[in-house]
């Protein structure tokens, strides 16, 4: 990916946007991606999905595996109740550098904490680090490679508890085919699959899976 992208739209919603309106810096952020360059956030589509399983959830701590700019912690920090929060884990410093400014920018500092480092090494001390004992919801949003064993250790360490909702972006393209080939036939799962399109796309299939763990 265009690794100039997160200083572009940092420049970008800091000239357009409006400080401290985070539904003004998520449609702004949209629209840039519409009308100028396509970027690797879950967008508005997909974000509408997000949204609605979010709300239903009504959690009050969140995790998400791979912040880039910050757009989908906006999305959920929007829709948060009071002395909720959302940890997200970011393994880029420079990506995690241009979410934080946003995230500021957007005036959603105290709702969102970025963990910078690799999901296998932020997950093990997150309870302790985070004063989390297990989350409600989880966004899995990072490495398509990465999503089955980073399930598999939240499952481990105890992160997940009776209902806690997951969500997964991308799960046709770029496609995660052992993650889902693993929640769908575990019995400790309820899957159920949001087909959509890729963000910014009008003619690329892509897809969202919620998986509500039932142990
Ligand atoms: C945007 C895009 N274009 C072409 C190929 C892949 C992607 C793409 C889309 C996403 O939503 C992603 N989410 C998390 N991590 C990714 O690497 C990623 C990549
Ligand atoms: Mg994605």
């Amino acid at each position: 990916h265009d690794e100039e992208f997160p200083p572009r739209i940092l420049d970008h919603v800091m000239k357009n946007a409006i400080k401290g309106d985070v539904t003004n810096v998520i449609d702004v952020i949209d629209k840039y991606c519409w009308s100028v360059e396509i970027a690797m956030n879950v967008g508005d589509v997909k974000g509408a999905i997000l949204d609605k399983s979010f709300l239903e959830a009504s959690p009050k701590n969140v995790l998400e595996i791979g912040c880039y700019c910050g757009y989908s912690a906006l999305r959920m920090s929007r829709l948060l109740k009071e002395d909720a929060k959302i940890f997200t884990i970011e393994a880029s410093s420079q990506y995690a550098d241009v979410a934080q400014e946003i995230i500021s920018f957007a005036g959603m500092e105290k709702k969102v904490q970025i963990l910078r480092g690799l999901s296998d090494e932020v997950l093990p001390t997150i309870a302790e680090k985070c004063g989390v004992r297990t989350f409600d919801f989880v966004f899995i949003d990072h490495a398509k490679e990465l999503y089955k064993r980073d399930l598999i250790m939240l499952e481990n360490l105890g992160l997940i508890r009776q209902g806690t909702t997951i969500m997964a972006d991308n799960v046709i393209f770029p496609g995660c085919p052992d993650y889902l080939e693993y929640v769908r036939n575990s019995p400790k799962f309820e899957c159920t699959n949001y087909p959509s399109k890729l963000e910014y796309c009008e003619n690329r299939e892509d897809a969202m899976e919620k998986s509500i763990y039932l142990p």
